[in-house]
Parts: structure tokens; C-alpha cells; sequence
């Protein structure tokens, strides 16, 4: 009996990138995912679907077995917290770190509680308690740059690459809480069930990940 896979991403950077990945397993979309408006995506490999979803959703479908496996950030990862996933491969993509910022050369109150913005709030709480440190989080799902300018917060904490977005709006870096990019993620139970299948495509994304990685010369 053939298994079928179904794997989980989102649509954007993630998608863009782990297709070249995929098509190294001989798994390619049967439609433009860019274009398409469907959700369930079938490949050239008949046993082998698509699933779009939001990219801070792709590890509720993967832990609760909707989707067999996913891509998603280190930083949704973390956020999310589930023990109940496996995380077999680094894929080296979306790379990007997650990271404190405030506005430019702003200096702290001493003794004022700082306010910080985020969609990372378990993240934050964790950050912060490590530091030892009180903060009052403020929960927001996108556009997290504009907190400070409009005095809604102090801080934010969220992905940074290049820093345009940060500069774009008087913003400055400041800590480093993690070095980000996405991630593989297997369903426990799938990697049981399915174990043949999934630990052939493991290692092929594996050897492609490895080539991409040597071609950039990142490997010696
Ligand atoms: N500017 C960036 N450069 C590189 N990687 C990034 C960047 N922004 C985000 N990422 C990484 O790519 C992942 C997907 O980001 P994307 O922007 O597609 O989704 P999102 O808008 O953050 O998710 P959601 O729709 O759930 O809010 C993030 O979880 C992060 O790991
Ligand atoms: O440091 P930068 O290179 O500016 O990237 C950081 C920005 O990227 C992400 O947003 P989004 O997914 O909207 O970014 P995009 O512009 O890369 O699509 C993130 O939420 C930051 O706002």
C-alpha cells in the first residue's frame, strides 16, 4: 500500500523556498502555489499532497496529525512550544534572527517597566524572565515596528534580516534571542506509521539541503 504524505506550508517565503527542496524528492505542485486560491494542493506524485496554511498554524496541523509534516520558522517554533513535534532537519532557509529593538538611541527609565510588543509573547515571557527582568508584553500580530513610534511600547521583539524594516521606521537592533530559519517538522505518530516514507524524503531533503548549502559555499 502506498502511504500518502501530506505536508503543511505557507505561502511567501517558505513556500518559495522549499519547493526547489521538494522538487530534489521529485515532488512538484500540480498548480501554480503562488496563484492558486485552493488549499489542498495535489503534486505530480499522487501519494504526495499540499496543505496552505498560515505559517504560525503549521505546527498545530502537524502536532494534531492534519498534516503529516511541515515548514515552519524556528521562530514560530519557539513560540509555539509543543514537545510533541519532531524536528529532524534544518532546511537553512528564511534565515533571520530574532531580536530585541528600540527606537534609535532611545535610553531607558530607570525603574519604568518596560513595555514590549510582539506576536512572540510566549517568547518574550521567556526572554525576559531569563533576564530576570519585569516587562508588561503587549500581544500584536503584525506591523510590530509601529508600537514604538506611536508610543504604544518600548521595545518589539521580531525577525530581523537586512534591518530595513527597523531603520525604515527610527528603529535600532538590540539583543539577539535566537539565529532563525525554518525548520522540518514530523508528526510523532506519522514517523512511526509512515517511517519508510518519511525517512526516505527526510534524507533527500537532507542531501539537498547539503548541496544548497555547498553551492553557496557554506560547507567545506
Ligand atoms: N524578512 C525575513 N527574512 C528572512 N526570513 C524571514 C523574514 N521574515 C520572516 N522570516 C521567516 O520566515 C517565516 C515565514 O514568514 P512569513 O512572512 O511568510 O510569515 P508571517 O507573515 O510571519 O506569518 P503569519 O502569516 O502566520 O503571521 C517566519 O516564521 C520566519 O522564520
Ligand atoms: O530586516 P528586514 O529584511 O527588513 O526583514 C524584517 C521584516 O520581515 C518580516 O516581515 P515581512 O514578512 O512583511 O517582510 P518582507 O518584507 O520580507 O515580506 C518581519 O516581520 C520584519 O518586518
Amino acid at each position: 500500500m502506498t502511504e500518502v504524505l501530506t505536508i503543511a506550508l505557507s505561502k511567501g517565503r517558505i513556500l518559495r523556498d522549499t519547493c526547489p527542496l521538494l522538487e530534489a524528492a521529485d515532488i512538484r505542485p500540480a498548480e501554480d502555489v503562488e496563484k492558486t486560491r485552493k488549499l489542498i494542493i495535489p503534486t505530480n506524485q499522487p501519494n504526495v499532497r499540499l496543505l496552505i496554511v498560515r505559517a504560525s498554524d503549521v505546527p498545530t496541523y502537524v502536532e494534531y496529525g492534519a498534516a503529516d509534516l511541515g515548514v515552519a520558522g524556528k521562530d514560530v517554533l519557539m513560540e509555539h512550544g509543543s514537545q510533541e513535534l519532531y524536528e529532524p532537519l534544518d532546511l537553512n532557509i528564511a534565515r533571520c534572527r530574532l531580536m530585541t529593538a528600540a527606537p534609535v538611541d532611545q535610553q531607558d527609565i530607570p525603574g519604568k517597566r518596560l513595555r514590549v510588543a510582539t506576536k512572540f509573547v510566549n517568547v518574550a515571557k521567556r526572554y525576559y524572565a531569563g533576564l530576570g527582568q519585569q516587562v508588561d508584553i503587549i500581544k500584536l500580530y503584525g506591523s510590530m515596528e509601529l508600537a514604538p513610534l506611536i508610543g504604544l511600547a518600548d521595545r518589539i521583539i521580531d525577525v530581523v534580516d537586512t534591518g530595513n524594516t527597523l531603520r525604515a521606521n527610527g528603529l535600532e537592533p538590540r539583543e539577539v534571542i535566537a539565529d532563525i530559519s525554518s525548520r522540518l517538522v514530523v508528526n510523532k505518530a506519522a514517523m512511526k506509521v509512515k517511517h519508510r516514507s518519511l525517512s526516505v524524503l527526510i534524507k533527500t531533503l537532507s542531501e539537498a539541503v547539503d548541496r544548497a548549502r555547498s553551492e553557496k559555499g557554506e560547507l567545506s
